[in-house]
Formats: structure tokens, C-alpha cells, sequence
């Protein structure tokens, strides 16, 4: 979701192609100022069909050259402001935050399925102040260093599957970031791949996906048809809507109900969910109290787990195509790190080669290309611009990574940018970007930096990635194809994942058996 969130291009196309109705608001006063520019629609369409289905940043990235930083379309009274620069997303979501901070609807997704529970769908309001205020006691700066430990502790994990099956290097990052979200939010400690509570999760994202396909629902497009029945002709989207609303409760309801039970038996770990429930401790518990605690802890999963997943998998590429970024992390490893350990925390603040790499896998291929789309709540008018209320607006992060200005040969792999010496200025932190602006900026930040930096530097420090070998023995270059689904990630590929030296599995072997034992 952010995943939910951000199925952001997906969720716009699908709001914004074919949706009906908000007429009457072309029809504002517009105190005689234009609108932003942008491509001249057609009659009674207007810009529908400009927009394409999919990978819709390289277009909007194209429309920057001929009509600049901001650009504007209309669809069927659906209107869409793409910021393309980083001044206009700055000016906009963050110096006018209180205006810009919405989020917006799609019948099958916040209403019908009832997804909006989660704080990336949630309306900008007091309930979600309420929400965002709890979620920041466990993710801020200082409050994620308490996760460090299981944060090591799932990369090591992971280590320890590469060394036995490093064909499934794919499905087993996704369960250690699965695994780390678990622990965090419900203390729930993950065995393997077939974990009843990751097969949830990810059915739960298989949902959405499908239900925020473009067009993929006429509720979308006719939102009073959410009152047919399911039994009238023609209605089985109120199948799918029953389908996933069930998945929306079980995804709030079931994790919670295991970590209560093991709360209760005093076997629980540390978590959001005990936390929370230990603030209430000697209180009358109300259903409001429990479901408000179900929704902090489920958020973490569905907002953080494919984004992380897809920075991974991001990096393994990069690494498969850049051996000399690879040979030079490791050099660095092993002057900082030596090779009688595995890297710590501690050790972040003398790799900063390390860290660069992690700076460039956010954007060279950015898991969220158009971040999340926001509404605009009051009429605005921005240097001369008329932006009307409601107005959806996304920031197009794929084009400020694009910028020759903030970040020279855009589309090369190089963490260089990102360190001083290199007879250029430091180029821009893309985090600063990928995370998004102003007060809706993603509030689990930090936590998801901490578990890439480890899992790059322990990968990096005991492995070596290259290209798959043929039955000869020969590298063959693999050919890596992205897709647009929730977030933006690499189709499944195939890669060489083998221990740099028998030392280095063995302290692999080491630390997994001593991590299995702590
Ligand atoms: C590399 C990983 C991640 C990326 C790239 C990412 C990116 C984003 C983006 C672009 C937004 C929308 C911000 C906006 O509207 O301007 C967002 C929102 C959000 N993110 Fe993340 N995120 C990541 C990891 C996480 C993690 C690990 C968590 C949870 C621990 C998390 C929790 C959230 C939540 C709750 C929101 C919604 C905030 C709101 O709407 O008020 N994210 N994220």
C-alpha cells in the first residue's frame, strides 16, 4: 500500500481516466487567472486519453520539457497537477501543507472494501493527527533504534537462506522484510516463506492491486452504483467488494488476536501491539481502543513492506550490473569491517560508500515514481495559476530524479553523487524526494533506512552478486524488466549469489546459529 498508498499511479489512473461527474466545480470561479498549462484536451474528454496506463512518470516527465514544472490535465472533470520539479513540490506540499495534505477516494477501495482504516487512505483530519501522532512515538529518529537488533537479526536470517538456497534470493527478501514488520508491529516471529500471517498480507496486496487496476471497476467511475445488491444482475463487483473487505478486517483482526493470545500466556515479544495495550493497562478496553491499536500495528506492514522489498531488490540488480560499485563497497567493507565479523550499526557512520549505494538504489529506480497522490483542499492559485479545490496532485519523483540539474548522467548507478571529493558538489539526497514533502511525508522513514542499510551491508560484506552462469560455466548477462504494480520493482530475475570466501560463509553460519540461539 504504500504500498497501499502508493499504488499512487495506478489509484490516479484509475480516479482520474474515466471517473464521471465533478463538473459542476469546472464551472468555479477562477478570478480570471488560468489554469496551469498542459496538453489541450479533446471535447468533453479533455485530457483521458493523454494519459497512459501505465509508467505514466515518463510521460508526465516528457510533458515537464514542453510546458515546465507543473502541468495540468483535465479528464472528465477529473483534475490532475503533476509537480515535476522539486521547487514546485516543496512550494506546494510542504510550504502549503495544510491545504495540500489530502488524500483521494475510490469506491472500491476506501468504501466498499473499507481499506480506509489505514492511515495512507485516510482523509486528512483530526482522526488522522490522531493516527499519525501514535505512529511517530514508534518510528521517529530515536525511537527506531530499538529495532536495530531485530533488524540484524532478520538480515543475518537472510544471509543464512542465501548460503542454502540462493535460487530463492527473490521470495526470501520478501520475507525478511515480511518478517521484520511482523516482529515489529504483533512481536510475531516469522519460520518461513509459507507463514500464515505473510500469505495474508500478501494476499491482501494481490487485492488491491487488482482492484486499483485503471478502470478495473465501474463503481469507480459511477460511484452511486455502490448501492445496487449483490444479488442484482450485474453486480459482481460486490463479490470482490465482500472478498476484500474481508480480507481488510482479517488483515486488522487476525495478527492482533495471535499477539494478544501470546500476551496473555506471557510469551509475547516486544511490540506496537503489547505497547499499546500496556498504555491501557488496569483501563476499561473499548472496541474503539482495540480497533485503533489494530490499525497502528496493520499500517506498518502495508505501507512498509513492498517498498523496502523493492529497494532490495533494486540494489541486487544494481550490483549485477555495476561489478565495479560492488568491488569498491567491498573494499570498503573490508577496510572498516575486516572479515572476522559482520557489519553493525555502529559501523554506518564509516561506510559512507555503503550508504551512498543505499541513496542511489532509492533513485536510479524509484519504488515510488509518482510518491502518493494528495488532493488539494481550498482553491489555491500558485505563480499566477489557478488550481482549483480537489484537484489531485501528484509529485512526480521520477522526474526530479531525471533532473540534469540536481543529479548529472541521471541514468547511471553512481553513489559517487552522493560523496564529497569528486571535484563536484554532493548531489541532493534523494530521500529527501522519495519520501515524499510536507506533513503527509512517509512517517516510517527512518525504520525502512535502517533495515536496507543492514541488509545491503550484510549482503555486501559476505556475498558476491553476478550474472547467472550457463551450464558451461559462462556469465550471462541477465536482462532485468521492470513493472508498475503496487510499487514499482523488478519482474522476477535470475542472479549468482555465493560467498565471497569459504571464511565469509562460515561466519555466516556463525552468527545465523548464534542469532538462532539469542
Ligand atoms: C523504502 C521504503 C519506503 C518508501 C519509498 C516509502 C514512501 C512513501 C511515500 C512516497 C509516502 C507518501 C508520502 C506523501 O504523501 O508525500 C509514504 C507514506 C507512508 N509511509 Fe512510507 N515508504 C517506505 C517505507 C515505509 C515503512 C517501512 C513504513 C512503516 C513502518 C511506512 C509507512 C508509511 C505510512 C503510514 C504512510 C502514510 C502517511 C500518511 O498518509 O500520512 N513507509 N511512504
Amino acid at each position: 500500500m504504500l504500498s497501499l498508498g502508493y499504488a499512487l499511479g495506478s489509484v490516479l489512473l484509475a480516479i482520474v481516466v474515466l471517473r464521471l461527474g465533478a463538473t459542476l466545480s469546472l464551472r468555479r470561479r477562477r478570478k480570471g487567472l488560468p489554469y496551469p498549462p498542459g496538453p489541450k484536451g479533446k471535447p468533453i474528454i479533455g485530457n483521458a486519453l493523454d494519459i497512459p496506463i501505465t509508467f505514466q512518470w515518463l510521460k508526465a516527465t516528457e510533458w515537464r520539457k514542453t510546458y515546465g514544472d507543473i502541468v495540468y490535465l483535465d479528464a472528465l472533470g477529473s483534475r490532475l497537477l503533476f509537480l515535476n520539479s522539486y521547487e514546485a513540490a516543496v512550494d506546494l506540499m510542504e510550504r502549503r501543507s495544510t491545504i495540500y495534505s489530502g488524500r483521494p477516494v475510490l469506491q472500491m477501495l476506501n468504501k466498499l472494501q473499507n481499506w480506509e482504516w489505514s492511515l495512507s487512505l485516510m482523509p486528512y483530519g483530526d482522526r488522522w493527527r490522531k493516527h499519525t501522532q501514535v505512529f511517530h512515538k514508534f518510528m521517529d529518529t530515536g525511537a527506531v533504534d530499538q529495532y536495530r537488533d531485530m533488524q540484524t537479526h532478520e538480515a543475518i536470517k537472510l544471509l543464512g537462506k542465501f548460503l542454502e538456497s540462493p535460487q530463492h534470493f527473490y521470495e526470501d527478501i520478501r520475507t525478511a522484510i515480511g518478517a521484520t514488520v511482523m516482529m515489529v508491529s504483533y512481536g510475531h516471529e516469522v519460520a518461513d516463506r509459507n507463514d500464515e500471517f505473510i500469505e495474508l498480507a500478501e494476499t491482501s496486496m494481490n487485492m488491491i492491486k487488482k482492484i486499483v487496476m485503471p478502470g478495473a471497476f465501474l463503481v469507480d467511475i459511477i460511484p452511486a452504483l455502490k448501492y445496487i445488491p449483490a444479488w442484482f444482475p450485474g453486480a459482481g463487483f460486490q463479490k470482490v467488494a465482500e472478498e476484500g473487505r474481508k480480507l481488510s478486517n482479517d488483515l486488522q483482526s487476525r495478527p492482533y488476536e495471535a499477539a494478544k493470545a501470546q500476551i496473555k500466556a506471557g510469551t509475547a515479544h516486544n511490540s506496537i501491539t503489547a505497547k499499546l495495550l500496556d498504555d491501557l493497562m488496569g483501563k476499561n478496553i473499548t472496541d474503539i481502543d482495540e480497533s485503533f491499536i489494530q490499525r497502528i500495528a496493520a499500517v506498518v506492514y502495508i505501507a512498509g513492506a513492498d517498498t523496502s522489498v523493492a529497494v532490495l531488490l533494486t540494489f541486487i540488480v544494481a550490483m549485477l550490473k555495476n561489478p565495479e560499485v560492488q568491488r569498491r563497497a567491498q573494499e570498503e567493507l573490508d577496510r572498516v569491517v575486516g572479515s572476522d565479523r559482520l557489519p553493525t550499526f555502529e559501523d554506518k557512520k564509516h561506510l559512507p560508500y555503503i550508504n551512498a549505494i543505499m541513496l542511489e538504489c532509492l533513485r536510479w529506480m524509484p519504488v515510488a515514481p509518482l510518491g502518493a497522490p494528495r488532493t488539494v483542499t481550498e482553491d489555491d492559485v500558485y505563480n499566477g495559476y489557478f488550481i482549483p479545490k480537489d484537484t489531485i496532485i501528484i509529485m512526480n519523483a521520477w522526474s526530479m530524479f531525471r533532473d540534469e540539474n540536481l543529479y548529472h548522467d541521471p541514468e547511471s548507478f553512481k553513489p559517487e553523487r552522493y560523496l564529497p571529493g569528486n571535484g563536484r558538489n554532493v548531489e541532493k539526497d534523494p530521500s529527501t524526494i522519495l519520501f515524499g514533502f510536507g506533513r503527509r511525508r512517509c512517517p516510517g522513514r527512518h525504520f525502512a533506512l535502517n533495515s536496507i542499510y543492514i541488509t545491503i551491508a550484510c549482503i555486501l560484506s559476505a556475498f558476491r552478486i553476478s550474472n547467472p552462469v550457463d551450464p558451461t560455466g559462462k556469465e550471462v548477462e541477465e536482462e532485468v524488466e521492470y513493472e508498475a504494480g503496487l510499487v514499482f520493482h523488478p519482474v522476477e530475475f535470475k542472479c549468482s549469489i555465493k560467498p565471497r570466501s569459504e571464511k565469509a560463509a562460515e561466519l555466516v553460519n556463525q552468527a545465523v546459529d548464534f542469532h538462532s540461539h539469542a
